[in-house]
């Protein structure tokens, strides 16, 4: 379990808010890993081996995994234990349904005792309201990561609608600040949607934001980290794709490192001109 200050002291040592997406597709992972009982598993844990030093979070997102069944559950059960224990490991299930149901998929990725895997986080919808996330704020010590601006071209049918306290994605964070504190709630905000962080800081001044969509999708590092960081950085940007993927033959882990490596040292250079370290 990662709480906020333990997080903050894990960016000021690495000089990273780096999370690597472990978004693991069989079909595109090395060919030679396919002799192993679990390629999957194999491939996190290369990938894990070589970019541990150089981000603070990892997170694996469930789709990749509950995909494949049974096999897939038993890859993410493996990876999660082989997690580094100073990471935030977040579970990105975007979960949300009523009390009972929320209650049953909080116990899937959150209680070990009867999954074998309890993510420090995990994504949640917030569209069916409060009930939706109250399962996950029970597990003490667990963050809940709702989803506010996503990265997603289709953000615009739904979060942009306007209410009578803003843009309905503004209205989501006011909501969500008052049933938890900056310890335990955090907001999923695009990289795409570099513009809106100022806007975002306003309402939620010192909430962490998980933000993915730099790489693959194109968002601005520098651009995110003007508007967004704050004294604590405040952020947590995920690469999946384009670390994950850098390479398909056998150097596939040294070529994730060095995009990794890439990043972090760009991280490193915002949070010293943001006076984080
Ligand atoms: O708004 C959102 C919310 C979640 N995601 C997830 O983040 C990663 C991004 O992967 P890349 O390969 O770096 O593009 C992936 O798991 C998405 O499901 C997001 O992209 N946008």
């Amino acid at each position: 379990m990662i709480s906020r200050p333990q997080l903050i002291s894990q960016i000021k040592q690495k000089k990273s808010f780096l999370c690597v997406g472990l978004d693991t597709d069989i079909e595109k992972i090395p060919s030679f890993l396919k002799e192993y009982p679990d390629p999957v598993f194999e491939f996190n844990k290369r990938i894990i081996d070589a970019t541990k030093d150089l981000c603070v979070s990892y997170k694996p997102n469930s789709a990749f995994y509950e995909s494949r069944g049974l096999k897939g559950w038993q890859s993410l059960i493996d990876t999660w234990k082989y997690l580094p224990v100073d990471c935030l490991n977040i579970i990105d299930a975007k979960r949300g349904d009523i009390g009972n149901t929320s209650d049953m998929y909080a116990k899937a990725f959150l209680d070990e005792s009867a999954t074998g895997m309890s993510f420090d986080a995990i994504t949640v919808s917030p569209y069916m309201g409060n009930d939706t996330v109250k399962s996950y704020l029970a597990y003490p010590g667990k963050w809940v990561i709702l989803l506010a601006l996503t990265s997603s071209a289709g953000s615009k049918d739904f979060q942009y609608l306007t209410t009578e306290h803003g843009f309905l994605y503004e209205t989501v964070i006011q909501k969500a600040n008052t049933w938890a504190g900056d310890d335990r709630m955090m907001f999923v905000v695009g990289a795409t949607k570099s513009t809106e962080f100022a806007n975002i800081r306003k309402i939620a001044p010192n909430n962490f934001l998980l933000v993915p969509g730099v790489g693959a999708q194109g968002g601005n590092l520098a651009d995110v980290c003007q508007y967004g960081m704050t004294k604590d950085c405040g952020l947590i940007v995920n690469a999946s794709r384009s670390i994950i993927y850098a390479s398909n033959g056998e150097d596939f882990a040294e070529a994730a490192r060095a995009e990794a490596l890439k990043i972090q040292q760009e991280m490193q250079m915002e949070l010293e001109k943001a006076g984080v370290i």
